[in-house]
């Protein structure tokens, strides 16, 4: 019984193939936010890019977007959208950008 429990709730692991593609959407464009349609704080970060045409992936409206989430997690440590990279450096969510925003790093960072 407590097998059967543990297999229930145990995650089918992120595929190889997921975060290679993770990698190599990071790679080719500056900007790169993994979002979720319905969150604030993604709503925030698409517009303080909205002049810099971001590369916007909406994990909540795309198959394979639960995987994803988990495959940045596994490779950023962090899993909570927004999820930005700039210039294939992970800046954090939501938050780190207004705080770069903030102290004028982020223009040095995109420009
Ligand atoms: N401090 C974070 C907060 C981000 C956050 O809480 N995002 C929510 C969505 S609005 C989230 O990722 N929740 C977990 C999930 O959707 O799986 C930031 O500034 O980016």
């Amino acid at each position: 019984m407590f097998e059967f429990i543990t297999k229930f709730f145990q995650q089918e692991p992120v595929p190889e193939s997921i975060k290679t593609e993770i990698r190599q959407t990071v790679q080719k464009s500056p900007i790169v936010v993994f979002s979720k349609s319905y969150c604030p704080y993604c709503t925030q970060t698409k517009e303080t890019f909205n002049k810099f045409n971001p590369v916007i992936i909406e994990l909540d409206q795309i198959p394979d977007g639960g995987f994803i989430q988990r495959g940045l997690q596994e490779l950023t440590g962090q899993r909570t959208v927004p999820n930005i990279f700039i210039n294939k450096e992970h800046i954090g969510g939501n938050s780190d950008l207004q705080n770069l925003k903030k102290s004028g790093e982020l223009y040095k960072l995109i420009n």
